[in-house]
């Protein structure tokens, strides 16, 4: 199996090997803008002499670092420390669900959505010596169609910008703010039709996000009252709005601020049915997925310990 073949490039302290904490970082040489090379630096002048037993290993391809970190769980590690964006994170995430093996994040990708919203520092040589004395929290995942998201998922605009923004070369903050508001003028919203908690309704929307926690990253809050420890997912609806509306939009998403705004509409709850006559992609944590022409969405209480 290809994972079996990835170097682990360092193994320290094997003789306290039983008694220490395990951990092994997975780094994603290719989420966010940086180089990984100072981070490895930094691992070793952080926790060389703390008694911490680590290892270092990389991602492949996409989708390898769920196969690490269910190895991870059959080699006894505490801790599989996600070194990469919301993306890498989900794929390890989804395989320590309901695992004793704890999920730590040193942020490294573009937006860094869930890093944000559990307050992990967004600098390199904090986040890494935070995993010297951990604090661990039980965290809900939620599924769309079975696919595990920890932050957001959802239909529209937001997934029409995760698709086009998959085929370009262009990462950063940069990359996404001229590509959005290029997109911004031109997208045509859609009629989607949301089954829950007993009642169905029917809405002309631009989006329609899924919330297990409050942003998408970027300190952008599509929900900013999520609450991801409440088994619960925040149903935000961006109705069709004018366009003289997008500076207030935008100024209220940064602000936390967006369920203030008329053409916000916002419910709670563990599972909806959202439906569209059309096939078109959705996004689960950011990645563009197709996932038909209805998503079941649920919330899985209390799936995942993180080190916070
Ligand atoms: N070795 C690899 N080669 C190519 N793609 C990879 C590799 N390892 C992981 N990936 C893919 O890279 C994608 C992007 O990673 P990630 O989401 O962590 O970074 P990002 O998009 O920059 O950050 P964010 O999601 O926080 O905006 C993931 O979908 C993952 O599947």
């Amino acid at each position: 199996m290809q994972a079996e073949q990835t170097p682990i490039i360092e193994n320290t302290f094997k003789t306290e090997k039983e008694k220490a904490t395990k951990i092994v970082f997975i780094i994603n040489p290719v989420s966010g803008t940086q180089k990984k090379e100072n981070i490895v630096t930094l691992i070793h002048e952080n926790l060389k002499l703390s008694g911490i037993h680590y290892d270092i290993t990389y991602t492949n391809f996409a989708g390898h670092a769920t196969e690490l970190a269910q190895q991870a769980i059959e080699q006894k590690y505490d801790a599989v420390v996600a070194v990469g964006g919301d993306g890498t994170i989900n794929e390890i995430a989804q395989a320590l669900i309901k695992s004793r093996t704890a999920l730590a994040i040193i942020p490294q990708g573009s937006g860094n959505g869930l890093a944000r919203h559990l307050g992990i520092s967004m600098n390199t040589k904090e986040a890494i010596k935070r995993l010297l004395e951990p604090k661990t929290m039980l965290i809900d995942a939620a599924t769309a169609n079975g696919n595990y998201f920890f932050c957001t998922s959802g239909i529209g605009f937001d997934a029409h910008i995760s698709a086009s923004f998959a085929t370009r070369i262009l990462r950063g903050l940069g990359g996404y703010v001229y590509f959005t508001i290029k997109e911004l003028f031109s997208y045509k919203p859609l009629t989607y039709t949301l089954e829950f908690d007993g009642q169905k309704i029917e809405r002309e929307a631009f989006l329609i996000a899924f919330a297990n926690s409050t942003q998408y990253g970027n300190n952008a809050y599509i929900a900013p009252q999520a609450d991801i420890q409440d088994g619960k997912l925040d149903i935000c609806i961006l109705k069709t709005f004018p366009k003289t509306q997008i500076p207030k939009l935008a100024w209220q998403l940064f602000k936390r601020k967006l369920p203030q705004n008329q053409y916000i509409e916002t419910y709670q709850t563990d599972k909806v049915k959202i439906s569209f006559g059309k096939s078109i992609p959705a996004h689960i944590d950011g990645e563009s997925k197709g996932l038909g022409t209805s998503i079941e969405y649920k919330s899985i209480p209390k799936a995942l310990s993180v080190w916070v």
